[in-house]
């Protein structure tokens, strides 16, 4: 059974006055997260947008004030797309904007023409509203997030409230070009109802996102070393355990890899190399392991790398690698170039010796023996003699 309009009407202006105060509570809580102000003005302009069609239905005719209240509605709607573009849209964040920036400015000019004609203008308003939901709703599809599952749920009903806009814009247009000129009464209200639908989801579910998101942010924070992007000392460690505990990997190796003389460099060409230097070098091993290797940095100078069921022979192909790799690498700042090398220390799990703390403390061993035996070698624990290559 519908409502009666004039139900449907309040239902929406209050509604969206509420949510409008609401997350604008939310923006001041927030620490002025922007999406939030958005969508508190896109509420107060819905919100002003009803008020002023019920002036402009009181008013036959009244061309301006008609265009009026659908230049506010379509504002809302735009208002809307900056609101979610700020929530974990910001990879495509340019582009969206452009393509919601070239359709605002093209549905306002319309709505402006159009206000000329009358019923016309809604028409107008409306179809250009679906466009633009249409349009930009590809972005939610695309993202590979999460929280996939909320935004599928505001894609659901952005899409059917686009379809709704798009069939009362279709029939207004027939309306007018065949002299009925009267409004179609339900279509509005499926319009509204639509709208206030994803009003009310979107309240629901952004603050939650915003949280989960947060969440995400300092958790890959702390989990990721600043400088190189590898996992932090704590991650690594986590993850490492997480491997051994693994009874179907029957063995791992440990490499531990220690830049050379690295002081000397920070020394003679500045902190700002020193950086560069640490980058590239992550950025080599990274390249040279394998995808299922675990990979961070323990502090300083110091990198581990963990391989899940290498054997300590396997490991040691590796780290000649990584060694060869990494002494090819000319990293320059400015008219400066260095090179560098490192020293590797490797242990290797076995059933006897299975704990971290172990092969920790055996790499590190090995780690010392290459060190004192030169540097710019490859070390195995149990091995003091280095491994100098074929
Ligand atoms: N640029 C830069 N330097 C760092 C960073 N972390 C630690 N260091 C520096 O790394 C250097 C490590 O020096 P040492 O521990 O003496 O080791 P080394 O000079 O490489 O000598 P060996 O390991 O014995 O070959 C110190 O000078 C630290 O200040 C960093 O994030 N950036």
């Amino acid at each position: 059974m519908a409502l009666p309009i004039a139900t449907s009407v309040a239902t929406a202006f209050i509604v969206n006055l509420l949510v409008c105060i609401y997350f604008y509570a939310m923006y001041k809580k927030q620490n002025g997260h922007c999406s939030y102000l958005h969508w508190s003005r896109s509420c107060g302009l819905f919100a002003s947008g009803i008020l002023l069609c019920v002036v402009a239905h009181q008013y036959n005719n009244f061309q301006v004030l008609n265009a009026l209240s659908c230049f506010l509605l379509y504002g809302s709607t735009y208002g809307l797309f900056f609101g979610l573009n700020l929530f974990e849209l910001t990879r495509h964040s340019s582009k969206l904007f452009q393509k919601a920036q070239i359709l605002f400015f093209a549905g306002a000019g319309a709505i402006l023409i159009t206000s000329f004609y009358g019923q016309l203008v809604n028409a107008v308003a409306s179809v250009f509203m679906a466009i633009m939901f249409l349009v930009t709703e590809g972005y939610f599809h695309d993202r590979k997030s999460p929280y996939q599952t909320a935004y599928n749920a505001m894609r659901a009903v952005l899409l059917l409230h686009s379809f709704i806009m798009f069939l009362q814009g279709a029939v207004l247009f027939a309306k007018t070009f065949s002299g009925h000129d009267n409004a179609t009464n339900q279509l509005f209200e499926a319009a509204l109802l639509s709208h206030l639908i994803l009003v009310i989801v979107t309240a629901l579910l952004l603050p939650v996102l915003h949280l989960l998101r947060q969440r995400r942010y300092w958790r890959e924070k702390a989990d990721t070393d600043d400088l190189t992007l590898l996992l932090s000392r704590r991650a690594f460690i986590q993850r490492a355990y997480l491997s051994l505990a693994d009874r179907n990997i029957p063995s791992h190796s440990l490499l531990m890899v220690d830049i050379d003389h690295f002081k000397n460099i920070n020394d003679k060409y500045g902190h700002p190399l020193g950086d560069k230097v640490l980058k590239q070098v992550a950025s080599v091993m990274t390249k040279v392991i394998r995808q299922s290797d675990i990979i961070g940095r323990l502090g300083g100078e110091e990198f581990v790398i963990l391989m899940p069921g290498a054997s300590s022979d396997e490991a040691l192909r590796v780290a000649e690698r990584l060694r060869h790799a990494i002494s090819k690498v000319v990293i320059t700042e400015h008219s400066e170039s260095v090179t560098t090398t490192v020293s590797i220390g490797i242990s290797a799990s076995s059933e006897l010796l299975d704990t971290w703390d172990l092969l920790l403390e055996n790499a590190d061993q090995a780690l010392y023996n290459a060190k004192r035996q030169g540097r710019n070698m490859v070390c195995k624990f149990d091995s003091p003699q280095p491994f100098l290559g074929t």
